[in-house]
């Protein structure tokens, strides 16, 4: 439920039924936006009646009720205003979010050795990246694959970071290593695969790092809102989500079907920032531009792209990822344009504050 208060609402007031909202065992969030105060309401709502609560105080304009699945999530929990993730990094404070430039997400599946992800780290800034990926604990089909350099990686990371300038994003997959990898990263992301580990999600939303939620692979919208309604539920409101393609039937072309239609889609349901990733969602390196210009034209708010310096040598992702040089020509060339026609572009791509 949420309840909108009138313009110029006294402080005082939204205080005080904050409180009475608490008294009716609810748990009440206040939201400030544009031109309104709104009040969300989670609870046991349902036996609420919205007429009643509108009696509750002279200086509320309209209760509503949310009837999706997912009320923190929803675009309504917001009164229709989207929400801005603001992160921090070496190199200043970068925004996620629909009325900012398309932020630009970097680097290889797994961090591999110091050199490789400090001089990819380098190369991807040069090019207009804000922030590093790379992977220190992998989620691998195979036990028998490369499955990172786990804690060691972190470090590697640190480095990259305080070479770079950049931002780190980087997979936990284990609620043990939260602590950890939140030492190191600016954003934690939860991989696909860890998209329903429900236990993660609430260890993620209590602590205070953003946290980038990519979309399990076999995962309906609402499935995917409801593990980001978890982080929001457990008191992180800086949630991303990040489409990196589905399973379809079709299988011999590309590894997974990336799912563009999701950016409208979502616009419709959620407040939440949005990035897509077309190396995961393509699997192939050849197919990442086409996809990636195409998740800008369609209003993307980010991008992820993987980015190895040999790729024919990776140790995970090899066929997805590009070379520096391709990635560089894609960024400055390419992405730019479409950026500039929807006027979410920057040089460089970052706003400092
Ligand atoms: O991004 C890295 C993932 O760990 C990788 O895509 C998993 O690939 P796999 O299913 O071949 O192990
Ligand atoms: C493992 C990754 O991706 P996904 O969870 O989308 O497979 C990744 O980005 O490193």
């Amino acid at each position: 439920m949420i309840v909108v208060m009138k313009v110029g609402s006294p402080e005082a007031e939204i205080t005080r039924l904050s409180k009475e909202f608490e008294e009716e065992g609810l748990s009440p969030e206040k939201i400030v936006g544009k031109h309104k105060v709104v009040i969300g309401l989670v609870g046991e709502t349902a036996s609420l009646d919205e007429r009643q609560i509108q009696e509750f105080s002279p200086w509320i304009e309209k209760v509503l009720r949310v009837e999706r699945p997912y009320k923190r999530a929803s675009l309504e929990f917001r009164h229709g205003e989207p929400s801005e993730v603001w992160i921090d990094t070496p190199n200043g404070k970068v925004p996620f979010g629909q009325n900012h430039p398309v932020v630009i997400v970097a680097g290889p599946c797994s961090v591999e050795n110091e050199e490789m992800i400090v001089e990819t780290a380098k190369r991807v800034k040069a090019a207009g990246a804000q922030f590093l990926r790379g992977g220190a604990y992998k989620p691998r089909t195979s036990p028998y694959a490369f499955q990172g350099h786990g804690e060691s990686a972190l470090g590697l990371l640190a480095a990259a970071r305080e070479a770079s300038g950049l931002g780190i994003i980087t997979e936990v997959m284990d609620t043990a290593d939260v602590a950890k990898v939140g030492a190191v990263a600016d954003v934690l992301q939860i991989g696909a695969r860890n998209m329903h580990n429900f236990s993660l999600l609430k260890k993620v939303g209590a602590q205070d790092k953003p946290v980038l939620l990519k979309r399990g692979m076999s995962a309906t919208i609402d499935e995917w809102l409801m593990a980001a309604e978890y982080i929001l539920a457990a008191g992180n409101p800086n949630v991303i989500l990040c489409e990196r393609g589905i399973r379809t039937f079709e299988r011999s072309y590309a590894r997974n079907t990336l799912d563009l239609a999701v950016i409208p889609v979502l616009r419709e349901l959620t407040h939440l920032p949005l990035m897509i990733d077309p190396s995961h969602g393509t699997g192939r390196s050849e197919y990442v531009p086409a996809m990636a210009k195409a998740a800008i034209a369609a209003g993307t708010d980010a991008l992820m792209i993987e980015v190895h310096p040999n790729p024919a040598k990776a140790l995970s992702d090899g066929p997805q990822s590009l070379t520096p040089d391709r990635f560089d020509r894609l960024v400055k060339e390419e992405l730019s344009i479409i950026g500039k026609a929807v006027e979410r572009w920057s040089e460089p791509a970052v706003a400092l504050v």
